[in-house]
C-alpha cells in the first residue's frame, strides 16, 4: 500500500492513473446507440460495450486487490474509525463489520470508485484550470496573494482554518467553474415520468442532458461572460446562484462532494499562491481553448509555468 507523498511511481499508482485516463477517454466518447436506438437494436455498438465490460472488469480488479490489501493490513495494525490519519477503505471495512447487510463488497468498491472517479480528476482540473487563467490574469494573482497576506500572519504556511477568510480566493474558485465546470453537461439524467418542458412532451425514460456550460456562460444572463471577473461573486457564501450558477447540479442528485471540493480546491490553490510566485515562462498566454477530457489546450501546465520565487520563509 503507498500513502500519502511516498506514492512516487509505484505499480499501484500506474494502474490507477491507466484505469482513470481509461475511464475518461471511454466517458469522452459519444455512443450512437445512446441517440439511435436502431442501432443499438442491430448490435452497432457491441467494440463500445465490450469496451466498457473489459475497463469493468480492470476496475473491479484493482478495488479488489486494494480491499483485500487493507484486509491484510487491517489484521496485523489497529486502525482506529474516529483518528483523522486512518485511510477511508479502513473506516469502509469497520462499517462493513457493523452492518454486513448493507456494506456488501459491491458496495465498498462503489463507494471507493464513486470517490475516485468523482472526486480527482474534478478537483484537480478546476485546480489546473484556476492557474491557468491566474497565470493570464495576474493583476488577480496578485489581489489573491494580498488577500492571504492580509489574513495569514508571516512565518506561517496557510492551512483549513484560514479557508473561510479567504473570499477573494473563493471568487476565483467560483469564477472558474463558472467559465470552465468540470461537468458541461453534467451527469445525463433520465425522466422519471413524463412532462412538459419548456412546451416540449418529453415521454418517460427520455435521457435528459442540461447544457451546464451554455447556461453559465450566456451572454443574456452574465455581464461579459468570457472575462475572468472573480469581483463578480465577492460576498457569495454559497457555490450556487439560482439556475444560473450550479457547477455542483442541483436538487436531490447534485454533487454530494460540493463542501469538500470547494474546500480542497480553495485550500491548494491559495496554498500554491501563498508560497510561491508563479509567472509564464514568456510572453505567450497560456492557451485556453478546451482540449479532449477537460484540459486547457495549454495545460497540463509543466515547462508553461515557473515558480519564480519562494514567496515565505516558515519559523
Ligand atoms: C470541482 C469539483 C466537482 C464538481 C464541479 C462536481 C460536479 C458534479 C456534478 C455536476 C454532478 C452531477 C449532478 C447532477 O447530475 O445533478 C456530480 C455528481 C457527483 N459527484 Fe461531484 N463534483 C466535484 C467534486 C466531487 C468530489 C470531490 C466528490 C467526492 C469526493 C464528488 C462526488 C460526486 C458523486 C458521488 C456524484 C454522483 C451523485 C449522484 O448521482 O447521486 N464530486 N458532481
Amino acid at each position: 500500500m503507498v500513502i500519502g507523498e511516498h506514492v512516487g511511481d509505484s505499480e499501484e499508482v500506474k494502474r490507477f492513473q491507466e484505469l482513470v485516463r481509461e475511464t475518461l477517454r471511454l466517458s469522452d466518447v459519444s455512443n450512437v446507440g445512446d441517440f439511435l436506438p436502431i442501432w443499438r437494436w442491430i448490435g452497432g455498438d457491441k467494440g463500445f460495450k465490450n469496451k466498457m465490460l473489459g475497463l469493468k472488469a480492470k476496475r473491479d480488479k484493482f478495488l479488489e486487490d486494494l480491499l483485500e490489501e487493507h484486509r491484510r493490513l487491517r489484521s496485523d495494525l489497529k486502525f482506529d474509525r474516529e483518528e483523522k490519519q486512518t485511510p477511508l477503505i479502513q473506516v469502509l471495512l469497520s462499517l462493513q463489520e457493523a452492518e454486513p447487510e448493507h456494506y456488501t463488497d459491491n458496495v465498498v468498491k462503489g463507494i471507493m470508485w464513486d470517490l475516485f472517479a468523482a472526486g480527482t480528476d474534478t478537483s484537480k482540473s478546476t485546480m489546473e484550470w484556476a492557474m491557468s487563467l491566474l497565470l493570464n490574469n495576474p493583476h488577480v494573482l496578485k489581489k489573491a496573494q494580498e488577500e492571504i497576506d492580509l489574513h495569514v500572519e508571516p512565518g506561517r504556511l496557510l492551512d483549513e482554518s484560514d479557508v473561510e477568510k479567504l473570499r477573494y480566493v473563493h471568487s476565483i474558485v467560483m469564477e472558474t467553474l463558472r467559465m470552465y465546470p468540470p461537468g458541461p453537461l453534467m451527469i445525463p439524467h433520465e425522466a422519471s415520468e413524463e412532462c412538459i418542458v419548456g412546451g416540449y412532451n418529453v415521454p418517460r425514460g427520455t435521457m435528459l442532458i442540461v447544457n451546464l456550460w451554455a447556461i453559465e456562460n450566456d451572454p443574456n444572463v452574465w455581464n461579459e461572460p468570457t472575462k475572468f471577473v472573480p469581483e463578480r461573486f465577492l460576498g457569495l457564501e454559497r457555490t450556487r446562484v439560482g439556475f444560473k450558477l450550479m457547477p455542483f447540479g442541483v436538487g436531490r442528485r447534485k454533487c454530494p462532494g460540493e463542501g469538500l471540493a470547494t474546500r480542497v480546491i480553495t485550500l491548494t490553490l491559495a496554498a500554491l499562491i501563498h508560497c510561491f510566485d508563479w509567472e509564464r515562462v514568456g510572453e505567450q498566454m497560456v492557451d485556453m481553448s478546451r482540449a479532449r477530457g477537460h484540459h486547457a489546450q495549454g495545460s497540463t501546465l509543466g515547462g508553461k509555468v515557473q515558480t519564480s520565487k519562494k514567496r515565505i520563509e516558515l519559523h
